[in-house]
């Protein structure tokens, strides 16, 4: 489904080169402790940013499923508990996903598949962890206002399944946990990273990109807290966002407190979560399991 003008490409084209060519390795955007996670300001520019805005919001209301804290539209296919029953991603999604896949070169096939959340100040999702029917390799764009993520160890989660297998259950879009249904993975109610050292929290930036994979992927869970103030004293890439400092300009919204150490949300999130999702062969038929590195 073609639904870019002319001028709209010839203009992402031409943008392209100067975003992708100001990029390092990916090796080089690591951040804290987790080995495998990896924080990549402006991976796009601002005008990207403001056509993929644009396009989230012409989507038709229906597009839109309503959860109790946030609303999230479902590009790529319907999500079947066997896998994906596949619908090409529009081009003004594969436009940055082949990007994402090009440059990480992290990904097995094409990302297939993006869940776009948004987020109002005081909501936010809760520690969680991405399905078994994804490939262990995450990339998340982060659209409008800057957010606090926070990885979490869930060992707690494991020992949990270990012993009280009663528990489990499969759930439709995820695997066997403890859980609520996310449209996206599994959650645990309660977790918090108040006391651990081992915890990690980011900073994410409109037009950043963040990619987990593997031990960032298995052994913690990710959330967002649901409240408009965020604790800074666990981010570990601050002096990487150097537009914190300057949030009185009108491209940036919030406010930070630096006496206290907290960031007030002031505006809406948008995130785009870019991933492969395993694929249904046939209607029910075989499935096409990838190959986890
Ligand atoms: O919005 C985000 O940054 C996180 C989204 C997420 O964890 C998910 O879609 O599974
Ligand atoms: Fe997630």
């Amino acid at each position: 489904m073609e639904d870019t003008t002319t001028q709209e490409a010839a203009a992402a084209a031409a943008e392209r080169p100067s975003s992708a060519l100001a990029l390092r390795s990916l090796a080089d955007y690591t951040v804290g402790a987790i080995p495998t996670l990896f924080y990549v300001p402006d991976f796009i520019s601002n005008s990207e940013q403001s056509q993929l805005l644009h396009h989230i919001y012409q989507a038709p209301a229906p597009k839109w499923k309503s959860l109790k804290n946030r609303r999230l539209q479902n590009w790529g296919g319907v999500v079947h508990e066997k896998g994906l029953l596949p619908q090409a991603l529009p081009s003004w999604l594969t436009r940055i996903t082949d990007r994402i896949c090009q440059w990480t070169g992290l990904f097995p096939s094409a990302i297939n598949h993006v869940l776009i959340n948004e987020y109002h100040p005081n909501q936010g999702i809760m520690p969680h962890q991405d399905g078994p029917a994804y490939y262990p390799v995450v990339a998340i764009i982060s659209l409008a206002s800057p957010v606090v993520i926070d990885f979490t160890p869930h060992q707690r989660l494991k020992e949990q399944e270990h012993t009280d297998p009663q528990n489990l259950q499969i759930d439709e879009l995820t695997g066997p946990a403890k859980m609520e249904s996310n449209g996206s993975g599994s959650h645990e109610r309660g977790a918090t990273n108040e006391s651990d050292p081992a915890c990690s929290s980011l900073m994410l930036m409109p037009c950043s990109l963040l990619i987990f994979k593997d031990q960032a992927y298995t052994d913690y869970l990710h959330g967002i807290q649901d409240n408009e103030l965020h604790n800074l004293d666990k981010v570990k890439n601050l002096l990487r966002c150097p537009e914190l400092k300057h949030l009185s300009s009108d491209s940036i919204q919030g406010s930070m407190d630096k006496q206290r150490g907290t960031f007030r949300r002031t505006a809406t999130r948008v995130s785009l979560t870019c991933r492969v999702r395993e694929v249904l062969s046939k209607l029910f038929g075989e499935q096409c399991v990838h190959k986890r590195k």
